[in-house]
């Protein structure tokens, strides 16, 4: 949005680049692997419902991590993972369309698209079975519009929000699967309350993830108390600073954090 200017400096540079990105050249079809359907099986065989991110480097990460996209999207399904998150943003998370196609091709769970989306042609860019549209950087009417336009694609639209009326937007615009994001993106700091704070006043019937700030089992257990139907992790998962950190027992730790609760 032009009058959003208390942005912390990196998200003003994000945004000035999402602008400028350009957009697919044909309209994408997909046949999108349900996410509700692969929540509804890892709760079905105990396993906490959590969408790892294959996410290089960010703002805030202490490092980068030159690893393979799909070997680290591989081992983190190895870990119990029920969808990965692929950042395509490429100037300041490393990431790319490209491999989230070879992710795609290599895991057989949803494959969430994540990036600054500001344009219907950008929805083009490649084949997801999700899409990320952030209500804070867009005008309603346009949500609304892309939701539409994802939904006509064959995406499952993940709208994030930030704060109960950012969520009002995102249910006025039909979004059936919705993130709270612990992160303001104004600030880029991560406080865990802000999803305590959104998720009571999330209809029942939407599938509510908590996003961003999720380290530790404890922080698991956490979110699902306030209702949370699955959990967003990136760096946590990625370990940024240490190198060949193990993708595979990070995503397990989280995924089996409500195995000792009776
Ligand atoms: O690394 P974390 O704190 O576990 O956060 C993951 C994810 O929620 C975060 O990457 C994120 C949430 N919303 C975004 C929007 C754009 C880019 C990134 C994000």
């Amino acid at each position: 949005m032009e009058t959003d200017t208390d942005l912390a400096p990196a998200v003003e540079s994000i945004l000035e680049a999402a602008r400028e990105r350009p957009g697919g050249n044909e309209v994408v079809d997909v046949d999108a692997r349900s996410l509700p359907d692969a929540v509804a099986r890892a709760e079905a065989d105990g396993r906490v419902p959590v969408i790892a991110e294959v996410k290089p480097t960010s703002p805030t990460a202490n490092g980068t991590r030159d690893d393979d996209p799909v070997e680290l999207a591989e081992a983190m399904v190895a870990g119990g993972a029920t969808a990965i998150s692929v950042l395509t943003e490429p100037s300041h998370f490393g990431g790319s369309a490209e491999s989230l196609a070879r992710i795609r091709e290599a895991v057989d769970v949803p494959v969430l698209r994540k990036d600054f989306l500001l344009r219907e042609a950008q929805l083009d860019a490649v084949a997801a079975d999700l899409l990320l549209l952030i209500v804070r950087f867009l005008e309603p009417e346009t949500l609304a519009d892309l939701v539409a336009a994802a939904r006509e694609r064959g995406f499952q639209p993940l709208v994030e929000v930030h704060d109960r009326a950012e969520l009002e937007t995102a249910l006025e615009a039909g979004a059936e699967i919705i993130g709270v994001n612990n992160r303001d993106l104004a600030r880029l700091e991560v406080d865990l309350e802000t999803f305590e704070s959104v998720a009571p006043e999330v209809p029942d019937d939407v599938t509510l993830i908590a996003e961003s700030g999720v380290s530790s089992p404890a922080d698991v257990r956490r979110m699902r108390a306030a209702g949370a139907d699955a959990l967003l992790v990136g760096s946590a998962i990625m370990d940024h600073g240490a190198g060949d950190s193990d993708v595979t027992e990070n995503t397990r730790r989280l995924v089996e954090a409500e195995d000792d609760e009776t």
